[in-house]
């Protein structure tokens, strides 16, 4: 069966495997063994990439094919020597690639993944899912794995043949290989004998090969010659390979012919997913664009999802021919968890990421995605509990929409879920729709916060007399919220207003005794109003009678068009220099602590008063202090006074 043989010449080197490896090793072995045949759709993907790679490299060399045009995978079993064998024709690896690909683990996001594991078993074989089982999986089967591999347009004495037992190391040997491509040998372990049979490798790769663009094809042995029912002569039929699945691409197929488990099946093909995805949509274009997109929302957040550097994009075919992973021209940042494939006919075979980067056909192409993307999340949205799955993954993500993609801003505000004092729960649940049909008779501002945690938006002072009022806020407190409010600035003709800024106005909301009353506070607390101005000085803009207090007895906010605390925190927090940005400091008149201050004849001590309560409010805004030491020694100088 096998074209190869040992090249004299060749010495056969031992490598140990990167630790990493190892590790992947055993915990392959021992969690994915209840899922032990997914090796074999691992594998047969590869080979179907390793033909995608060859077409793509023909592209501008045709002789790579040599007299072997016809891409294919073989699946061959020997019960004798008890291995199971998967031989590709496409692109071979040289010895430099065996190395690195076959030995190391050379992944963004390795780090993470080995940082969460836990030691549990099934949750730990989700994570290897996640990170991608590939090529090492053939050892949860086999006890010996033997690899013979020669690149496109190198010569048959250039081959390599990789062997290991999957345990500390792997050796490498130069041999002589016939033919292109690479060749898979599974040594099967004591008891994995069911892969030596036809009928159930024949029925795994059905199950999960069905969709593969290659043949997929196994031996059929020659029927002799025979009689057919009514004594005519049957004619012999030779041995020969046959496929086993429908060998097209699958994008390229009816809809209505395809099924869910294809779509999943296809997904987890092109993504190195484990999970099934969480939603799709498949369109065909034709018209002034032409081309055929697949997008998948997945269900999980890979691991790199946070690096900057991380790939992430569609799969690119022109024609039908591969040409790129990774294209990240089609789709924004925003929408960088996307998986799916685009197959073009309107750009060139021979196009690169560079002509990518600004081609006309590349702005529509991205257009449609986008617009196709944002459909689709629409429509995951009306199923809540799966479109509450999307968003605690990837809803970080899309809220850099809004600052991303001006002309698709109120689509994606649609898409965005919140906390909300509604639930007062941690869970993002609450959409500006749903937050605008809950709003008082009067409000025509959408209210929020946003403060460091979830818990500081929940407890803000700022939202005292909201709460009483029964008017909602939404509770921000996601790294991104600042920036996002920033430039998501109004959604339905309704403004979005912070809270914790002075131009906050109530008013209209209040009945007409109210306000009488309001203003009759005002008035009574103007000289108190005029002793906290000079004791504060310039440490304040202004200090006001505060209508939104009802328990703390005073707060800070920041003048309407300052910067907000938090936009403060995020550039000082990126090393930044901020121009100083002094508080209004508002004083709660009816509060105890205020009016025992108030009484207070001594201006020293008023003054002393006055400081310990701009530092609290200070304090419960930013979470520190400039100088906490002398808010200390202050706070513990009153108490004595007021412990005689
Ligand atoms: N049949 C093959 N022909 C050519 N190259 C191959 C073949 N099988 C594996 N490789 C090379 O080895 C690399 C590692 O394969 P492996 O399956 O471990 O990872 P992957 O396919 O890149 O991603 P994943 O781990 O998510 O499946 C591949 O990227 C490819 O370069």
């Amino acid at each position: 069966m096998s074209d190869t043989t040992a090249n004299s010449a060749g010495q056969k080197q031992t490598h140990g495997f990167q630790a990493e490896v190892k590790q992947l090793l055993q915990l392959m072995i021992h969690s994915l063994y209840s899922n032990k045949e997914i090796f074999l759709r691992e594998l047969v993907s590869n080979a179907s990439d390793a033909a995608d790679k060859l077409r793509f490299m023909a592209l501008s060399d045709s002789s790579l094919y040599g007299d072997d045009g016809d891409l294919r995978v073989r699946i061959s079993l020997d019960e004798t020597a008890r291995t199971l064998t998967i031989i590709d024709n496409g692109v071979g690896m040289s010895e430099q690639d065996v190395i690195s690909h076959l030995g190391t683990i050379a992944k963004s996001g390795t780090k993470e993944f080995f940082s969460q594991l836990s030691g549990d078993q099934s949750k730990d074989s989700n994570l290897i899912g996640q990170f991608g089982v590939g090529f090492y999986s053939a050892f949860i089967v086999a006890d010996k794995v033997t690899v013979r591999t020669r690149k496109a347009g190198a010569a048959a004495n250039e081959a390599i043949e990789w062997e290991s037992a999957g345990e500390g190391d792997y050796s490498i040997t130069p041999i002589t290989k016939d033919s292109r491509g690479t060749e898979i040998v599974l040594h099967l372990r004591e008891g994995e004998d069911e892969f030596l049979s036809r009928w159930t490798v024949e029925k795994i790769v059905t199950k999960y090969s069905d969709h593969i663009s290659i043949p997929v094809e196994f031996w059929q042995e020659e029927q002799p010659e025979s009689e057919g029912e009514d004594g005519e002569k049957v004619a012999a039929v030779p041995g020969h390979w046959q496929a086993v699945n429908k060998a097209t691409a699958l994008w390229t197929r009816d809809k209505s012919e395809l099924t869910d488990k294809e779509y999943n099946e296809f997904y987890k093909h092109i993504s190195h997913d484990w999970n099934d995805p969480l939603s799709w949509s498949h369109n065909k274009v034709e018209g002034k664009s032409n081309y055929t997109s697949l997008l998948y929302v997945p269900k999980k957040a890979p691991f790199d999802m946070w690096n900057r550097d991380a790939q992430h994009g569609l799969k690119l075919y022109v024609q039908r021919v591969f040409i790129m992973d990774d294209a990240e021209q089609f789709m924004p940042s925003y929408l960088r968890f996307m998986k799916g494939v685009l197959d073009s006919s309107d750009l060139p075979l021979n196009v690169s990421r560079e002509i990518l980067q600004d081609t006309k056909v590349t702005q529509s192409l991205r257009k449609g995605c986008t617009s196709r993307t944002l459909k689709m999340l629409e429509k995951l949205s009306k199923d809540s509990e799966k479109y509450q799955a999307f968003w605690d993954e990837f809803g970080q993500v899309l809220k850099e929409g809004p600052a991303e993609d001006m002309a698709n801003k109120e689509q994606i505000a649609a898409l965005l879920r919140f906390s909300s004092t509604h639930t007062d729960d941690t869970v993002q649940s609450v959409s500006l729709a749903d937050y605008i049909s809950r709003m008082k008779e009067g409000q025509d501002e959408i209210y929020y916060i946003v403060a460091d945690s979830f818990a500081a938006a929940k407890n803000s002072p700022h939202l005292e007399v909201l709460r009483k009022k029964g008017l909602e806020v939404l509770l921000l407190s996601d790294r991104i919220d600042e920036w996002l409010v920033q430039h998501l600035t109004d959604f339905n003709d309704k403004k979005l207003r912070s809270v914790a800024k002075g131009g906050l106005d109530l008013s209209k909301l209040d009945d007409e005794d109210t306000k009488k009353a309001q203003q009759e506070t005002e008035q009574a607390f103007a000289s108190v109003i005029a002793r906290f101005k000079t004791a504060l000085g310039s440490q304040v803009k202004d200090v006001k009678v505060s209508h939104r207090l009802t328990d703390s007895p005073a707060c800070v906010v920041t003048d309407e068009h300052d910067m907000s605390t938090q936009m403060i925190k995020l550039m000082e927090s990126a090393g930044q220099k901020v121009p100083e940005v002094k508080p209004i400091f508002e004083i709660n008149a009816e509060h105890n602590l205020v009016k025992h201050i108030a009484d207070e004849q001594d201006e020293q001590r008023f003054k002393e008063w006055s400081e310990v309560l701009l530092d609290q409010a200070l304090l419960a805004e930013k979470g520190s202090l400039k100088d906490p030491a002398s808010f200390v020694n202050r706070l513990n100088h009153l108490l004595l006074s007021l412990a005689k």
